[in-house]
């Protein structure tokens, strides 16, 4: 199995700093190895500890031109909605960078505005399938799931990650890439989120998560105390969670050593 790693950062500065770093090492390896670069973005507080990739000497130094975005789930609403994670990723990173127009792949946009949360998971499932068809997407040999190159993704004081949440069906789904829910706890209730296997067959997964109110969740997950949907995250090559200083609070002493 993949090891899961931790970097415990003093600050959500110091986060930031290891964050670029550790994205801008694995685009400089994908580019050079497959001329292109496949990144899951999630919502929530992660596009805003993405902002030290967009300073010297990353902006500059990264192969934006070979990276294509995908999202680990997306609010079903318009692209221009203050809830839709397309547009908090775009005004907070995107708009940025010279990542080309036709490699950011966001739901569908009448879908979202119409909030037909089924039909969008399906639509964007079918954009994964066509971007397997084009070589962008890998797909991981024995199962045939799409292997995303590195995915970045954050976890809900409960412990959901994407639109996983605890006590909800959509974790156990098996064989869909995309599914939707209508009655998510976090607002808003309409979502399309990856599935488990999709997010678990990518090569590298990141974690990213700060603060207190994570604190017990991220024990949870990483000492396996209680099953919440973010203790299931694993990886083809590695998973790491970085982690400040509060989230990482109710780790046990054996957990600590290991990353002191
Ligand atoms: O649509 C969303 O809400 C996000 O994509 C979600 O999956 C997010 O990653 C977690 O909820 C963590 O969010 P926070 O970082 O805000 O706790």
């Amino acid at each position: 199995m993949a090891p899961v790693k931790s970097r415990l950062c003093k600050t959500k500065k110091e986060m930031a700093v290891e964050l670029a770093e550790y994205t801008a090492d694995l685009s400089s390896k994908f580019c050079k190895e497959r001329d292109k670069f496949t990144v899951v973005l999630s919502g929530g507080d992660l596009i805003s500890w993405l902002w030290k990739l967009l300073e010297p000497p990353y902006i500059d130094s990264i192969e934006w031109s070979k990276w294509h975005i995908f999202w680990v789930d997306e609010r079903v609403c318009g692209w221009d909605d203050a809830d839709s994670n397309y547009k908090l990723a775009h005004d907070g990173f995107l708009s940025k960078v010279p990542i080309p127009a036709e490699n950011i792949n966001a739901i569908d946009k009448g879908l979202g505005a119409e909030g037909n949360a089924e039909l969008a998971a399906e639509r964007y499932e079918e954009c994964l399938k066509d971007k397997v068809n084009q070589n962008i997407i890998r797909t991981h040999k024995s199962s045939g799931f799409p292997q995303f190159d590195l995915q970045l993704l954050g976890m809900g004081p409960d412990g959901h990650m994407a639109s996983l949440f605890p006590g909800h069906d959509q974790i156990n789904e098996k064989k869909k890439w995309v599914t939707s829910i209508t009655d998510s706890p976090k607002p808003p209730p309409k979502r399309i989120t990856f599935t488990l296997p999709v997010i678990n067959y990518a090569s590298y997964n990141v974690m990213a998560v700060c603060d207190i109110e994570q604190a017990d969740s991220v024990a949870a997950a990483l000492n396996h105390t209680k099953d919440v949907p973010a203790g299931r995250l694993i990886a083809d090559v590695e998973v790491v969670w970085f982690l400040d200083q509060a989230a990482a609070s109710k780790l046990h002493h054996g957990w600590w050593c290991s990353i002191l």
